[in-house]
């Protein structure tokens, strides 16, 4: 166990930059991840039926089916209407954030004798950020990112691009909120990231 600090840190990126591959690092050194991500996907079940309620005229208008044969949301098909639309995931984000904050910030607070990891591409959205001594920001090129998300994910090349386009100006989300960011190239070896990451951790004394 490295950890040796109480506290809250951010890791964040944008997609398939390795934040998973950084989270792996962390808790092999005995730091506490959770994946905003699936605690997105929690927070999912709690607003389904405002999500549901709050785009069924533009999926129809767009010919996209919301939900499964099983009757629930089908995400890959909300992500297709949401991601090329900033307007309407801006929406979604309204509808989703306050519980997705609520559950992050109960994790938190339900495991305050560990330093607690907050895996998130989209960290600044979240009050979460506030509570974040540092971030760790993972960043590799486009066309790295593209053709691991490629390999990675079974969505056509227009849906990675809107995906990416999304999160456009990432960075800068975080320089504009004054947080100290730790930078973390990941665009060689798994190995390399790990010294890289390892450094980094040191000269925040962890
Ligand atoms: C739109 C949804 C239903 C699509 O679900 P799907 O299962 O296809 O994708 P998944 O949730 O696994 O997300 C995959 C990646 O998409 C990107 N992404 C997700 N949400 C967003 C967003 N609001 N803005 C930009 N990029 C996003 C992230 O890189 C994420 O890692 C889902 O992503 C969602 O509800 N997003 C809003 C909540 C959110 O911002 N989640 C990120 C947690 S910080
Ligand atoms: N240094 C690396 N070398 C080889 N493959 C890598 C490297 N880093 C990440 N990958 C691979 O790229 C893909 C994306 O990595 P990962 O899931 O860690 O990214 P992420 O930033 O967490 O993505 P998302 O935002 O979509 O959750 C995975 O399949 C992972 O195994």
């Amino acid at each position: 166990m490295t950890a040796r600090k109480q506290a809250v840190i951010g890791l964040t990126g944008p997609m398939c930059a390795g934040k998973n591959q950084a989270a792996e690092i962390l808790e092999q050194r005995g730091f506490l991840v959770i994946d905003a991500d699936q605690t997105a996907r929690r927070a999912m079940d709690a607003v389904e039926k405002d999500v549901l309620a709050a785009f069924g005229t533009e999926a129809a208008e767009k010919d996209i089916l919301l939900t499964t044969k099983e009757g629930k949301i089908d995400r890959r098909q909300l992500g297709k209407l949401l991601f090329a639309n900033q307007q309407l995931l801006a929406r979604h984000e309204a509808i989703i954030y306050p519980e997705i904050d609520r559950l992050l910030n109960e994790y938190i607070d339900s495991n305050t004798d560990k330093t607690v990891v907050i895996n998130a591409p989209l960290l600044y959205k979240s009050n979460v950020l506030a509570r974040c001594v540092f971030v760790i920001y993972i960043d590799a090129p486009f066309i790295i990112r593209f053709l691991r998300a490629s390999k990675r994910d079974t969505l056509p090349p227009s849906q990675i691009i809107d995906r990416f386009r999304a999160q456009n100006n990432l960075y800068a989300q975080y320089i504009s909120r004054n947080v100290d960011i730790l930078k973390v190239s990941n665009s060689g070896t798994l190995r390399v990231l790990k010294r890289r990451l390892e450094k980094q951790l040191e000269s925040r004394g962890y």
